[in-house]
């Protein structure tokens, strides 16, 4: 059974590797959308794979380091594309939630990258 959980957080961004010409090289904003799908069987008494208030604890303290910050002076988020994004997310939730298996992130509701560790 998989469930997920999405999250939002505004962040400002600039993408510093791409051609001079590219809009996206000046500073600009986001509305991100972040979802952490996780895989398991059900606890046959709670009923849960794992407990959405669970999820939401261990990527808080994350979520607070991304919203309504430059993501390029994020450590580790120098280059924020939405899949290094996604990996630096990945990355840091991993220990938290064993059964972590997709984490999306959305810079609009057309555009995502989705890791799940490779
Ligand atoms: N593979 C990737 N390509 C691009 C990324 C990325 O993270 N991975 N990021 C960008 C920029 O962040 C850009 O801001 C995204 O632009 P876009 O998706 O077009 O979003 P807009 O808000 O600018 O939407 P428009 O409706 O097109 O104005 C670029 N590429
Ligand atoms: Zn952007």
């Amino acid at each position: 059974m998989k469930v997920t959980q999405s999250f939002r957080f505004e962040a400002a961004h600039r993408l510093p590797f791409v051609k001079d010409t590219h809009p996206c090289r000046r500073v600009h904003g986001h509305s991100y959308r972040v979802e952490l799908q996780l895989e398991g069987p059900v606890d046959p008494e709670t009923g849960f794979v794992v407990d959405f208030f669970d999820i939401e604890a261990a990527f808080g303290p994350l979520l607070k380091r991304l919203d309504h910050y430059y993501l390029n002076e994020v450590e580790g988020l120098e280059n924020p594309t939405a899949e290094n994004i996604a990996a630096w997310i990945w990355d840091r939730v991993k220990d938290a939630l064993p059964q972590l298996t997709a984490v999306r992130v959305y810079e609009t509701p057309e555009c995502w990258a989705e890791y799940n560790g490779a």
